[in-house]
């Protein structure tokens, strides 16, 4: 039974179930369409009207879901209308403020004072409601440093509600700066319980789109005055979604982070260099590992409506098999001592504690529960069942296996019926957690906290104590790449060591400090000439390098220097705002500029790539700093004395001006975080829209307009650099050289 607070709107919406129903059979489809075009028309920036009006069609009913999941006593009896009734709403959005400690309290002090506040008393019409509905943003108690959020509205309402539209442009803008994440409240949960530390060795098995792979970077890089010993390798079956990991790599800029791609369920053991024998290798085991295995994805129907029409009870049977090798693999991966969550977004005990019991019992007591909840302060959850009815597709459930027909066996397996009174008690199932959609309207989630405590009984140790074990070298990294299933990506070539062709240079320019490892610098190509350079921590270089051969290695490394061959700077390679963080502690003061507030200001608010702001406009401090400051890239810093607040950005001394080298997103946040005017990229569409219903001409919409790429030869001509540089960066050089 729930002792927690229920949103109102779900007891309070007495008509609801009828008038969703309603709604939909008796749409008129015709009408719809020209209803859509008229908004579209309105809103020439919304994507086409077609999926809301797929949304809006589908009728959130699905009586085999409703029989299945009662008769699993999911929810106790008196709470099952308003457990639908949350189930048919939207999903209220979440969203968590990142970035270094500095720049996070800096935006959340901004997103009180000037979005929340405006909105606090604010009322408007949700989409699947009739009444308005107040905006209320509600802090996640149970979120470290208070830093996520959900606001009782769907994205789709924020979209569509002009009153909203600077909270829209300001999500919109910090997701693409990485100032903010854009994530359900629910599926936060698994990274926090996990409880990462800066020097953990972590595996995200299942980790495609990425955000908990970006929490779990996040937590690694608590700590921002070094880099940590730890890394995440994110890893997904789907070599496509793949690449959204790539993608979301490179929001958060860590050097600490591999992306590979392989089925979890056999992933491949990887060998690192041993640190207490040098010379020898050992085994890789994880601190860490992450389980958010495929699921039948009901928990999520709020978000996705269409799971309402294609629901069976058979998915979760089918997923069942893979779900436990996927944990089974990840106990085996995890050293003893470390840690495991396991997670998914279905509500099925099949799915859910089935999995979990068969794996408890096979390990034998190797393996055993902690409380999910322990680190989630005013969480509201239920604890993991203790029992369940496996049940075959035609909606027979079983008590035992025995019961099962013969043709049902291959797919009602022994193992997913309930332990037996003995196990339960040694299991202890009631440390698990599933949140139910009602109890904070949320999605639906579960989780599993899995300790390992010896080597599982199938297990042989890994790395026993070498006994003179011989020295090995080093290997050098195969000249060509092995093919692995079409597995086809450019080669990962690290620097030799400080006498690599381009270093000395790049050593002297930046004014490195010697404690820098050039053989963590790589390129993807072997031959030619070198472009972007990347750079990897030492801990993923040794995976790198130590398993290629065998690891499909999608991704790795934050692009740090840029080739720029521009005549008036003596170094071809330029700074890149991605690896800035990584590098900025080895960069001397020779290249560094630690200008004022509004000398910043004036850079970022120069959107003119031809007129970059000429020396003569800084303040006197800046100019008497680039009076003997030799052109060329450098890094323009700015610290808040009032506050932890330091900002660290890529800039371009040219001969006669400054200018930072940033893309629109990034310039915003940095204009938001200085307190500075940003309104020309805060754009309101819905006026815009009218004033173009009205004939009247428009400026582009600033904060949607891609960022030009870098093709100026005086800008590295770069094509594929494009991503950071900007308005700000783009064809200074060119003006004066
Ligand atoms: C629930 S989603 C993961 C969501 C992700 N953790 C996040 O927070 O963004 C499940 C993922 O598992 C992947 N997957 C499915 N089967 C897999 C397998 N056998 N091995 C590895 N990944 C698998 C899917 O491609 C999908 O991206």
């Amino acid at each position: 039974m729930f002792s927690c607070f229920v949103p109102k709107r779900f007891v309070s919406l007495g008509n609801y179930l009828k008038r969703m129903g309603k709604r939909n059979r008796n749409v008129n489809k015709f009408a719809q369409r020209k209803r859509d075009r008229k908004e579209q028309e309105k809103n020439p920036q919304e994507k086409p009207a077609d999926n809301r009006k797929h949304y809006a069609d589908i009728v959130r009913e699905n009586a085999a879901f409703e029989e299945y999941y009662k008769a699993q006593k999911i929810v106790p009896e008196e709470d099952w209308e308003t457990f639908m009734k949350a189930l048919r709403s939207n999903l209220p959005t979440a969203f968590r403020v990142t970035g270094s400690k500095g720049e996070a309290a800096a935006l959340m002090k901004i997103v009180k004072s000037e979005y929340f506040n405006d909105i606090l008393n604010m009322k408007i019409k949700v989409e699947d409601g009739e009444e308005e509905q107040e905006v209320k943003p509600v802090s996640l108690p149970w979120y470290p440093g208070g830093l996520a959020w959900q606001l009782s509205f769907s994205r789709t309402d924020i979209r569509r509600n002009e009153a909203l539209y600077k909270l829209h442009n300001f999500l919109v803008a910090e997701t693409a700066a990485g100032g903010v994440s854009r994530q359900e409240a629910v599926s936060m949960i698994p990274p926090v319980v996990l409880d990462v530390q800066p020097h953990h060795k972590v595996l995200d098995m299942c980790a495609a789109p990425g955000s908990k792979t970006a929490q779990l970077i996040e937590f690694l890089h608590a700590d921002e005055s070094k880099m940590p010993t730890g890394f995440v390798i994110a890893n997904d079956v789907d070599n496509s979604r793949c690449y959204m990991l790539v993608h979301q790599a490179k929001r958060l800029n860590s050097p600490c982070i591999l992306i590979t791609n392989h089925d979890s369920a056999v992933m491949p053991n990887m060998t690192v260099t041993d640190p207490e024998h040098p010379g020898a290798t050992r085994q890789l085991k994880f601190d860490r590992v992450l389980c958010d295995v495929p699921c039948s994805g009901d928990g999520t129907m709020r978000k996705n409506p269409d799971i309402w029409t294609k629901w069976s009870n058979g998915n979760g049977n089918n997923l069942h098999g893979i779900q436990y090798r996927i944990l089974k693999r990840g106990l085996e991966l995890l050293t003893v001592g470390g840690r495991l969550v396991y997670s998914t977004c279905s509500l099925n005990p099949i799915e859910n504690e089935a999995v979990v019991a068969r794996v408890l019992r096979e390990a034998e007591g190797a393996a055993r529960l902690a409380s999910a909840q322990d680190r989630l302060p005013a969480l509201c959850s239920q604890p993991g069942m203790t029992h369940w009815r496996p049940a075959s597709k035609d909606m027979v459930f079983y008590d035992s296996f025995d019961q099962v027909p013969e043709r049902w066996q291959t797919v009602v397996r022994p193992q997913m019926f309930p332990p037996t009174p003995d196990e339960i008690k040694t299991f202890n199932l009631d440390r698990c957690i599933r949140i139910l959609p009602h109890a904070q309207d949320t999605g639906a989630f579960f989780v599993a906290v899995f300790e390992k405590t010896a080597l599982l009984p199938w297990e042989k140790d890994a790395n026993p104590t070498p006994v003179d074990q011989p020295k090995e070298e080093k290997k050098e990294p195969p000249k060509k790449r092995r093919r692995m299933g079409g597995y086809r990506e450019d080669p990962f070539v690290f620097f030799s060591g400080e006498k690599e062709d381009v270093f000395p240079n790049i050593k002297e320019y930046y004014d490195l400090k010697d404690d820098f490892d050039p053989t963590c610098l790589l390129t993807r190509c072997f031959v030619g000439k070198k472009k972007n350079i990347y750079l990897v921590s030492p801990a993923v270089k040794d995976i790198v390098q130590r398993n290629e051969a065998n690891i499909k290695i999608i991704n790795t490394g934050v692009k740090t220097f840029v080739r720029c061959d521009n005549k008036n700077m003596t170094c071809p390679f330029r700074l890149s705002q991605e690896g800035l963080s990584s590098i900025t502690h080895f960069v001397g003061p020779a290249r560094r500029l630690r200008i004022l507030r509004s000398d910043l200001v004036l850079v970022l608010q120069n959107d003119d790539p031809s007129n970059p702001p000429d020396v003569a406009r800084f303040s006197e401090h800046t100019q008497a700093l680039v009076k003997d400051f030799a052109t060329g890239s450098c890094i323009l810093e700015y610290a808040d004395e009032s506050s932890e607040l330091s900002l660290t950005l890529v800039g371009w001394r040219g001969v006669h001006s400054l200018r930072a080298y940033t893309a629109t997103p990034d310039t915003v946040h940095y204009l938001r975080l200085l307190g500075a005017d940003y309104s020309k990229y805060d754009v309101n569409k819905f006026k815009k829209a009218s004033e173009i219903a009205e004939g009247e001409a428009a400026e582009p919409d600033a904060m949607e307009t891609d960022v030009p790429e870098c093709s100026t030869e005086e800008n590295g001509g770069n094509k594929q650099d494009g991503a950071d540089i900007a308005q700000n960066g783009s064809q200074d050089v060119k003006t004066e050289s």
